[in-house]
């Protein structure tokens, strides 16, 4: 197969599962053998450099409309929430839209007592919760406390931190040894060594964390390292002229920014990006908050490694386990869809404006995050006991 043949489309759905393993794990997370044998080392070297299109595949494939509504300005979402925003009352609808997805901590005391007699996982995206959304990724630092916060988190229940971003950088953000960490949207998951999904598979190795303990290394986009390597250098070179652009290499996924592009630009980037894509059938593209991520076409997403999560540590299919899941974006949806559909758990979506999602709980912003998990600890402290409500 040729990998970089032009005939595919990129903007590709999960492929359907063919296969299960005993983990639930699909078979399209198996090495692609065949196909990686046409992977000659020599390709991936050249960077083909092209000019953007006419613009039109992203006006006719939803790209642009995608990219406007994601971290849209609060009246647009507003109106496409069917709220009349020219009542000036925001809160009002907002409040009206907690009514369907509660604040998490106004709703604490009905979450404590889900949580009643059961161990809480408590799963944690990183930017726009733990972090608040800025211009420059790079300046997207935790602050103290809310490092604190997720310590004493971590110190009653297993906490893991489910990122875009690659591990290595997450965990140099947070910093703390005591946590799970999944990089690049899930597909590169640090976790402990584990009789239930370690040996026997072919996309988990034994490897060491950074205090040298033995630790499991799940990869399921391995092979991909190489293609995602020359495809972030291609946009890289590819968008240098667009002036704000920024493209992130995370591993197994790469992200190209917008947030700092003029909005008329914007076409121009979208283009450009799936003028790129359109040579690689075996990349995807995402959309986060101003940012298009481009990944591997593999069965695999947030909700995906929340599961293998659960799996590793032994906590899941348990009814005396409650998994929460807090995030931001589209790409925590399918966590929270997982949470959700098998009635397992729940998610919290952060956002200070109405969105439609399949999170179960609300919170604002990451201040709220933080109260949130301060209130865990505080609940657990005193010996986790049913709330009166
Ligand atoms: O899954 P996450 O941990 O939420 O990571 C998703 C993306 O987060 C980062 O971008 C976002 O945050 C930036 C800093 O606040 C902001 O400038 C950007 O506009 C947001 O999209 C990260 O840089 C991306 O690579 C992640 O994919």
């Amino acid at each position: 197969m040729d990998l970089k043949s032009n005939h595919a489309s990129p903007v590709l759905t999960d492929p359907a599962p063919i296969n299960k393993s005993r983990l639930g794990i699909h078979s399209s997370l198996l090495p692609f053998s065949q196909q990686a044998a046409s992977l000659s080392s020599t390709k991936y070297m050249t960077i083909p450099r092209k000019k953007p299109g006419k613009l039109d595949d992203v006006r006719s494939n939803g790209w642009l409309d995608a990219m406007k509504s994601s971290s849209p300005p609060r009246k647009k979402l507003l109106m496409d929430f069917n709220i009349d925003v020219a009542s000036d009352d925001a809160d009002f609808a907002y409040c009206s839209w907690m009514l369907k997805y509660p604040s998490a901590l106004n709703f604490f005391e009905q979450i404590a007592n889900y949580a009643q007699n059961k161990k809480i996982a408590m799963f944690l995206d990183y930017d726009g919760v733990l972090s608040p959304i800025v211009d420059d990724p790079d300046r997207a630092l935790l602050s103290n406390d809310m490092r604190c916060a997720v310590r004493n988190v971590a110190k009653y229940f297993p906490t893991a931190i489910i990122s875009g971003r690659s591990r290595d950088k997450v965990y140099d953000l947070v910093g703390l040894t005591e946590l799970y960490y999944a990089g690049s949207h899930g597909m590169d998951i640090m976790g402990p060594l584990s009789h239930t999904v370690s040996d026997d598979h072919a996309n988990c190795i034994k490897s060491n964390d950074e205090q040298g303990k033995e630790v499991n290394l799940f990869q399921p986009a391995r092979e991909f390292l190489p293609l995602i390597d020359e495809v972030f250098r291609t946009l890289v070179e590819n968008t240098k002229g667009i002036k704000g652009a920024k493209v992130e290499n995370h591993k197994f996924c790469a992200s190209v920014h917008y947030r700092n592009v003029d909005e008329k630009k914007w076409p121009i980037i979208a283009q450009c990006v799936h003028d790129v894509l359109k040579d690689y059938p075996r990349l995807r593209l995402t959309h986060g908050r101003k940012v298009l991520e481009v990944r591997p076409v593999i069965d695999w997403n947030k909700g995906k490694a929340v599961e293998f999560v659960l799996e590793s540590l032994g906590l899941s299919n348990r009814n005396d386990v409650l998994p929460l899941y807090i995030g931001d974006d589209r790409t925590d949806e399918d966590a929270f869809k997982v949470l959700r559909e098998g009635n397992r758990g729940y998610g919290i979506l952060v956002s200070s404006v109405p969105k439609e999602t399949n999170a179960f709980y609300s919170l604002r912003n990451p201040e709220e995050v933080m109260k949130f998990l301060n209130s865990l600890v505080a609940w657990k402290e005193q010996g986790g006991a049913k709330c009166i409500v």
